[in-house]
């Protein structure tokens, strides 16, 4: 936790065990499949244990914005965990804290044990991370892009090619790995992106919107090698806004609104009855039938 942040007041959506939230003006509460509260330390037998994870963005000026608030959370070895929520519900401000790419106002994430925060080298060594919209060296080649990622990790040379070659093949790159990433449509980046995730075999994958402009053969490719990779013990966690993709793809669901968990667990536990889509939109509510304002946008 750092030193100098000031603790984040606590609003009127908080609820004491974070399970159910009045919503500030609907007068409505609203229940999402939470699992018991955890404990105050981070679990160490989790892939991925998250406890108060919080970042307030402009601490101090009038644009002071909470994106994350308390966020706790346990995620098993081997869960296929997508983390679902609206634009803006603190999904990439969340992953970046968990991956180390972006300091917590407060709160602990730990990889495997690892504090993220207290040893950022061994624990960006335990995953391998596709961000959202990271610049890339645009100049080196798709090629390139990977083999640079496995000799970051201090893999050896042969191995490197091997799975480079092998990435290529499976993000249907191989004609495309000598092009410069520059020349890369967003599709072709995604996918590359995700080969120098993955190159060092790492225990768990942290990928934000791996699916996005990406075509839906590459993205069957892509799914069943995660679902492999899942069933032999790896950890994937996937934000995504795709409901359907999501209930499809993953075991486990977390579901965030502005910066808080509504609901988590397995995706059954959390669908109850329910299609994960209709479970969601009840969750976070918020639907407006705009349709019905833009009387100016009815073709005459
Ligand atoms: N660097 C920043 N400075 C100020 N506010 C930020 C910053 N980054 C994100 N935010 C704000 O934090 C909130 C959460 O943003 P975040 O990008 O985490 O949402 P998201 O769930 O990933 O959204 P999306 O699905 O649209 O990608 C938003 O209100 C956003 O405007």
């Amino acid at each position: 936790m750092s030193q100098e942040s000031p603790p984040v007041q606590p609003t009127e959506q908080e609820s004491p065990s974070g399970a159910a939230a009045p919503y500030p003006g609907s007068g409505e509460v609203r229940t999402g499949f939470l699992p018991p509260a955890p404990g105050p330390e981070p679990d160490p037998n989790s892939a991925v244990s998250l406890r108060g994870l919080t970042k307030v963005f402009g601490i101090g000026t009038a644009q002071s914005k909470i994106a994350v608030n308390r966020l706790s959370l346990d995620v098993p070895h081997g869960a296929f965990y997508g983390l679902v929520g609206r634009n803006g519900a603190g999904k990439t401000t969340a992953l970046s804290m968990l991956t180390g790419l972006l300091r917590p106002t407060e709160g602990r994430a730990t990889v495997s044990g690892i504090d993220v925060w207290g040893d950022p080298r061994a624990a960006k060594m335990a995953m391998g991370v596709l961000p959202d919209g990271m610049n890339l060296f645009e100049r080196l080649s798709g090629r390139q892009l990977v083999t640079y990622a496995g000799l970051l990790r201090g893999m050896d040379r042969d191995t490197v090619r091997e799975r480079t070659e092998d990435l290529l093949r499976a993000m249907d790159l191989t004609d495309d790995g000598g092009t410069a990433v520059q020349d890369y449509s967003a599709g072709m980046r995604k996918k590359i992106m995700l080969a120098a995730a993955m190159v060092h075999a790492p225990g768990l994958l942290v990928l934000d919107e791996p699916f996005e402009a990406v075509d839906p053969v590459s993205a069957a490719n892509i799914r069943e090698l995660l679902q492999d990779y899942a069933a032999s013990g790896g950890t994937v966690i996937v934000s995504s806004h795709v409901m359907d993709l999501v209930q499809r793809m993953c075991d486990h669901v977390a579901v965030v609104d502005n910066g808080r968990l509504l609901a988590a667990g397995t995706v059954e536990q959390v669908r109850g009855d329910s299609s994960l889509e209709e479970t969601f939109v009840d969750l976070v509510g918020g639907r407006t039938h705009v349709g019905e304002g833009l009387t100016w946008l009815r073709p005459r």
